[in-house]
């Protein structure tokens, strides 16, 4: 770009600042802050990258409410749970709503995607769709099938056990996307290089880089749209990702309806004319594609935490763990989700890898549609409303001493029997509260539990020298959701009876999943 033009849009900037900056009708001052410049305020402090290692180190300077001003626009970041559900949870009637941060968001899913929009009427129609399907009571229903997939997951690791090891991520993607493909649209996915969930996680990737706090000008200076394209690149980028998100979601729709079996598509559909809502059936195909996102990403990614945990973090909950599981299921059988109850132990290590590694550490931005006072300060209508995950799920006055290491007893009461209700940061705030938070629970709990009882789980080994590879277990990626970096790992059968039993009912692909689907369906009637 010539320099005129920069000079003529930094000019821009500073007159749009001076225009909008907001004005408060309270007494009461901002939160503390790092100290802020004119005009840029903390632009020139913001973390580049991993901001919530910045984040967790503000909040031991300033406290569990921090303001920072991003070119006037004003970020608050919550860092106790106690502060983020007084906000967030109890007054949820002002703080629902999402960013303006995501205009260039926005304009890539033309207003379609759930996850982005203002807690509005459209809004609320959407949460009760997904919420009729991804409750607790419904959720129940696909447990059955997700322990089916648990089991496939065993015996694609099974297949693949000696020798040096393998990347993870690929059998655990394949096994998540097998179980959301399946209930939305009725398909499974036998191989995690199905070009369809290549393309879920390419618009993802493309999509976490949208989100971007500070990513793309426009977020901050809406007008800026109406540059023309050339001095707005995002545009196209919006376009191409739009359309391409578009077709994809319409053909997996179309796929779902067409199938034979009960599935989550026809049931919505189903739903949507009964009740005669407002709802063109493209918008309720971009819902169920907003789910398959939601879902793959954060699930599978826990998943692969949990490998991580496993190899750097032993310092016996794997014994325990597996204690537990032999007094309780036996060495003839795999866990199933029946066992729940008499498994709290591994409802401990499921729910420490949530605290231990938040694939979303910056959580999701809110965004309060009033000026609010809170413990003394005010916090400006507009805010940007950041829960400091990472920080909140490190709190050591909930979560006791060492809150890096991975610990599962801290989940649970003195007797080792009960679990503790603590409360967990990673599925949100109030309203806006992941509704696939009893679908995840449910996934990663059966997976957990499987994995337990059937493998020694170990770093994998070098070509070269057969040596272990370390395993860095704070190395991840930086972006929407964190993830693991790459690496390997070997599965090994903890004793003979573990192929015995995982073979014995041969390979799920000769279930019948049309037959499974069509018994939700029957279960859904009831309800
Ligand atoms: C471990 C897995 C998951 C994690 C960590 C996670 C986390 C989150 C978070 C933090 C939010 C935003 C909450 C807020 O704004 O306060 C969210 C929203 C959402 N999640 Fe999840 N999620 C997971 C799995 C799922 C699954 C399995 C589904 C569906 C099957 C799902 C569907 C959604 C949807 C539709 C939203 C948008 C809700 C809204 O904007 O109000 N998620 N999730």
């Amino acid at each position: 770009m010539h320099a005129a033009t920069y000079t003529a849009i930094f000019g821009l900037l500073i007159g749009l600042y001076i225009v909008t900056r907001r004005k408060s009708t309270s007494s009461l001052p901002l939160p503390p802050g790092p100290k802020p410049l004119p005009i840029i305020g903390n632009v020139h402090q913001a973390p580049k990258s991993h901001a919530w290692r910045t984040y967790r180190a503000w909040s031991k300077e300033y406290g569990p409410i921090i303001h920072v001003n991003m070119l006037g626009q004003p970020v608050i970041i919550l860092s106790t749970s106690e502060v983020a559900h007084d906000l967030m949870g109890k007054r949820g009637a002002i703080f629902s709503d999402r960013p303006r941060l995501f205009l260039a968001t926005e304009l890539a899913l033309k207003g379609l995607n759930i996850l982005m929009m203002n807690y509005t009427e459209q809004f609320r129609q959407h949460q009760r769709l997904q919420v009729s399907v991804l409750n607790a009571t419904p959720a129940a229903a696909y447990l059955p099938f997700q322990a089916l997939e648990s089991h496939q997951l065993m015996c694609d690791l099974l297949e693949n056990a000696g020798g040096a090891g393998a990347d993870v991520q690929g059998p655990f993607q394949r096994t998540v996307a097998s179980i959301i493909h399946t209930l939305l649209y009725g398909f499974r996915v036998k191989d995690c290089n199905d070009p369809v969930i290549r393309a879920v996680i390419q618009l993802n990737e493309e999509f976490s880089e949208f989100v971007q706090v500070g990513a793309h000008i426009v977020d901050q200076f809406p007008i800026l749209n109406n540059l023309p394209s050339f001095l707005a690149p995002w545009k196209a980028k919006a376009e191409n990702h739009y359309s391409t998100k578009y077709v994809l979601r319409d053909q997996n729709f179309q796929r779902g309806l067409e199938s034979d079996a009960w599935n989550i598509s026809k049931h919505l559909k189903k739903t949507v004319e009964k009740d005669g809502l407002d709802m063109p059936l493209d918008e309720l195909a971009f819902e169920l594609g907003t789910m398959i996102d939601a879902a793959l990403d954060g699930t599978t990614d826990s998943l692969v935490w949990f490998v991580v945990a496993c190899i750097t973090q032993d310092r016996g909950f794997v014994t325990k763990a597996r204690d537990e599981l032999d007094a309780v299921v036996g060495r003839d059988r795999l866990p199933a989700p029946d066992d729940k109850p008499n498994l709290p132990y591994i409802t401990a290590v499921a729910e420490e890898i949530f605290r231990w590694r938040p694939v979303g550490p910056e959580g999701v931005p809110h965004l309060n549609k009033e000026e609010a006072t809170y413990n003394g300060y005010t916090i400006p209508k507009g805010s940007v409303i950041v829960p400091n995950v990472w920080t909140i799920s490190r709190e050591e006055a909930l979560f006791g001493p060492d809150p890096d290491d991975f610990i599962p007893d801290r989940w649970l009461e003195e007797d080792g029997k009960k679990l503790k209700t603590l409360p967990s940061a990673v599925f949100g705030y109030g309203r806006r509260t992941c509704p696939g938070r009893y679908f995840a629970r449910n996934v990663i709990w059966i997976v957990v539990a499987q994995l337990l009882w059937s493998f020694d789980i170990k770093a994998g080994l070098s070509e070269e020298t057969g040596e272990p590879i370390p395993v860095d277990p704070i190395a991840c990626t930086y972006g929407l959701v964190m993830r693991a970096l790459p690496f390997k790992a070997t599965f090994s059968p903890r004793d003979s009876q573990v192929r015995k039993v995982i073979a014995r009912d041969g390979d799920t692909y000769s279930k019948d999943h049309a037959a499974m689907l069509n018994q939700i369906g029957a279960e859904f009637a009831k309800l």
